[in-house]
């Protein structure tokens, strides 16, 4: 078998073995109770919404439909799992466009796990003068490992068990971001 046909077949395999921890609808349903929440919170201000590219594209593109503000977009690319599913330092690949200097921040991102990625992106945004940050995930990971004890995001759509979880944006060895639900990894 060549190498290409044996990712094929594992990557299929991922997927129909695959737990279904929140389906499609209820993905949707949880964004469109978020999206409230977000625009009643920056109701009167003119925020920069920064998504943490890849994971947080297609929340991001989910939510922001529904968010009845004006908002200007930019993104960042900051990245410590790399493809693998267990995470190292984190790797700024790109950095935002926006100035942030005075500005109100939303960072969206697909997860929380540990969390040390979105405390060097607020640490960054902070550091350039950012007026306010404020961080919105879809997943927050139930765990006892966060790099904070307690740490939440401002806004949060679903919990999730502790496993390796794809779907919604988040990758399995970069593959299956395009799953519409949230699902995870069985274990072998
Ligand atoms: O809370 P943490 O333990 O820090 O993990 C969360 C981060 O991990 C994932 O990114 P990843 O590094 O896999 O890059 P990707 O977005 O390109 O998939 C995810 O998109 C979050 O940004
Ligand atoms: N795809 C994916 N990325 C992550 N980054 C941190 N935790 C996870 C996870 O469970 N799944």
């Amino acid at each position: 078998m060549s190498i290409a046909e044996e990712l094929q077949q594992e990557l299929m395999r991922v997927r129909r073995e695959a737990i279904e921890l929140h389906s499609a609808d209820q993905v949707q349903e949880a964004i469109a109770k978020l999206a409230f929440a977000v625009t009643e919170a920056y109701s009167g201000k003119v925020p920069v919404m920064l998504t943490v590219m890849n994971g947080g594209m297609i929340f991001a593109a989910e939510l922001v439909k529904r968010l009845d503000i004006p908002l200007e977009m930019d993104y960042l690319h900051a990245s410590r799992y790399l493809g693998e599913t267990s995470g190292g330092d984190v790797e700024w690949i790109v950095t935002p466009n926006a100035s942030l200097a005075g500005r109100d921040v939303l960072i969206v991102d697909d997860i929380l796990d540990v969390g040390t990625t979105l405390l060097s992106i607020i640490d960054a945004c902070k550091a350039q003068g950012a007026a306010s940050v404020k961080t919105c995930v879809l997943v927050d990971k139930q765990h006892d490992r966060k790099a904070k004890p307690g740490l939440k995001a401002d806004f949060t759509a679903l919990d999730a068990a502790d496993y390796y979880l794809f779907g919604m944006g988040m990758d399995y060895k970069g593959f299956w971001r395009n799953a519409p639900g949230i699902y995870a990894v069985k274990e072998h």
